[in-house]
């Protein structure tokens, strides 16, 4: 068919979960989802969970690199985003969490009716099916799978009473809207198999057969009319045009869920976005929106590596000899269904207010860093985000105790290491994603402005010096024999200076560039997720969000896809 009455852009993360309630709620509807990726269902480095992170780089990825960042030694660092059926959730790492209540409250604090920690935790809920046993608040009848990984490293043991010994308390209800605390977390993961829960496999085959997908297929750009001879105020969306020329039409919807890279091109390539940006391209102007395309935020980390004692073992050989014999055990442990390496994805959590890391005095010079960079200036965005540094309920920094290296230095060729990565919640940068003036369906143009403020850098500095404290710190301690990163020698403010600018990385949480604010703040879409000016237009995935969670976002993103898909549904079902 040509024609469907809903018409969804991106088959990832939220695409999927929403097309899938949309088929399910309204059965007398034609959904088509186009997913510019091939369908992946059988592919190993995406289901085994312990393969996570070999898809990137691949025929997976849209392997797009920011611009050189300055405050970074001009370093570029790659975007990568899922182009798979799946989208993201394909290619992601499985950490399945949420964030503080008053971060999604301040959601609708910002101007956006009916968003808060009450409607945003409803709808994480109704994503989740947990397995296993727990007093905190999860869901049990959602498409997402979830549990407590049933590998917890032997090396990771020395995580809660190392925490403890520093005075950070166990909170093993970190999904209620309190993370603060050191936890052992869940993941998504299906226990049946033993292998990642994710959009595309996890919520699609309940979808009817109203609802269409065709993979391999890229929107070139939505067809937006002006119906005001027809008497209608607002634009319309009639469909999309595709990559071929073909055009597909909506009857009712045109649904962007092309996420935080893909979405604000797709509008700008369709005449919506910032006078400058489109005029550059050559495209005509349909509707004036400033905000598409910044607001782009992102967590930054940087790692801490600690090669372990004889008698530990890490997950290394996994990563740096995977072709190796002992490697290929274990995922032969795996397909048999047995418990094995391959199961491993992060468990050992650690969510942390800028007090816990830097002290009293500690955390007043880092808000006062932030007010400098942005208290004059400040839009409403950075100002919550700047009263949310004193909330001692919301997390500023996270520390992941990982049972492998991963950092800026490289693997040291042999040896089983540890790795605490740290990483700020909500660093104050904020950056923007636009076409390519001279390419525009070509890659964008990506920048976050890493570090581009004095808070992200001291906050930076003050978590990878804590990261040091906890490795320091009994029981851990007596698990290590050397710091391979930053490095004994990294001890003076000018040297822990130098080594964040060379270290910190992109954690591949980038939201924020098509945002629900109100218009005259920056927004893009409103509290329904409509794109202002039209009547039709939504767009529904990671983009939406105002200001970035202290948590791994997925769960938030199938929370804003239950959203829409009510929403959706009720508009529909009242016309
Ligand atoms: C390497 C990595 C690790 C991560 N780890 C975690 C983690 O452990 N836990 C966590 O919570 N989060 C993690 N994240 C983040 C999280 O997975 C994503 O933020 C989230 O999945 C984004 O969802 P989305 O729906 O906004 O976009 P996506 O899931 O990326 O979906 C967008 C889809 O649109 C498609 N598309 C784009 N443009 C077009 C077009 N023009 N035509 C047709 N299709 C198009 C894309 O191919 C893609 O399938 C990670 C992300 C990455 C990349």
């Amino acid at each position: 068919a040509s024609e469907y009455d809903y018409v969804i852009v991106g088959g990832g993360t939220a695409g999927i979960a929403l097309a899938t309630r949309l088929s399910l709620g309204l059965p007398d509807a034609d959904i088509l989802v186009i997913e510019a990726g091939p369908a992946a269902l059988d592919e190993i480095r995406i289901n085994a969970p312990g393969m996570r992170g070999s898809t990137l780089g691949s025929v997976y990825d849209w392997n797009y690199t920011t611009t050189p960042q300055e405050s970074i030694n001009g370093r570029v660092i790659d975007v990568n985003r899922g182009h798979v059926l799946g989208g993201s959730s394909a290619l992601n790492y499985l950490c399945y969490d949420r964030a503080s209540a008053a971060e999604y409250n301040g959601w609708g604090e910002l101007g956006n009716k009916g968003w808060n920690w009450d409607t945003m935790s409803a709808a994480m809920v109704k994503s989740e099916n947990f397995t296993g046993t727990s007093s905190d608040l999860h869901g049990d009848s959602g498409p997402i799978r979830s549990t407590f990984n049933r590998n917890v490293p032997e090396c990771l043991a020395s995580w809660l009473p190392t925490m403890n010994a520093l005075g950070i308390d166990t909170n093993e209800e970190f999904m209620g809207g309190f993370p603060i605390g050191a936890s052992i977390q869940t993941t998504n993961i299906d226990v049946t198999h033993y292998t990642r829960s994710y959009s595309a496999v996890s919520y699609l085959p309940l979808a009817g057969s109203n609802l269409e997908v065709m993979t391999e297929t890229r929107v070139a750009k939505v067809n937006i009319v002006n119906l005001k001879k027809a008497g209608c105020k607002k634009l319309h969306a009639t469909g999309v045009t595709l990559e071929d020329g073909t055009v597909i039409k909506a009857r009712k919807e045109v649904v962007l869920t092309s996420g935080s890279i893909g979405s604000p091109g797709l509008l700008e390539l369709s005449g919506v976005g910032q006078a400058k940006v489109l005029k550059a391209a050559g495209i005509k102007q349909l509707i004036d929106l400033p905000g598409v395309g910044e607001n782009l935020q992102d967590h930054i980390r940087t790692s801490n590596s600690y090669t372990l004692k004889p008698g530990f073992e890490s997950f290394d050989f996994m990563i740096y000899d995977n072709a190796g014999p002992a490697a290929a055990a274990e995922v032969a442990r795996w397909l048999a269904g047995e418990p094995s390496w391959v199961d491993y994805t992060s468990a050992t959590y650690g969510f942390l207010n800028l007090e816990q890391i830097a002290g009293k005095e500690g955390a007043k010079s880092l808000i006062a860093d932030a007010k400098a960079a942005y208290g004059k200036t400040s839009t409403k965005v950075d100002l919550k985000k700047i009263e949310q540094l004193s909330d001692a309920t919301v997390p500023q920094v996270e520390i992941i105790f990982e049972a492998n290296y991963i950092g800026a230095k490289g693997y040291p060729g042999s040896g089983n290491l540890i790795t605490l990565f740290s990483s700020l919640a909500h660093p104050m940068s904020r950056g923007s994603v636009h076409i390519d003036a001279t390419n525009p369906l070509g890659k964008p143009i990506i920048n976050p402005n890493y570090l581009s403020n004095d808070y992200d850098l001291q906050a930076s500095i003050a978590a990878a010096k804590y990261a040091r404290k906890i490795a320091n710190t009994e029981p851990m301690a007596s698990t290590w024999e050397n710091e391979w990163e930053p490095g004994p020698e990294v001890e003076t403010d000018e040297q822990w200076e130098e080594f964040v600018r060379g270290a910190t990385q992109t954690f591949y949480h980038p939201v924020g560039t098509c945002a629900m604010l109100p218009r005259k703040d920056g927004g893009v879409v409103d509290s329904d997720l409509v794109v202002y000016g039209t009547a039709n237009l939504r767009v529904v995935d990671s983009s939406i969000t105002p200001t970035l969670l202290s948590a791994h976002i997925q769960t938030a993103v199938y929370g804003i896809a239950e959203i829409a898909a009510e929403k959706i549904i009720a508009k529909a079902k009242s016309a």
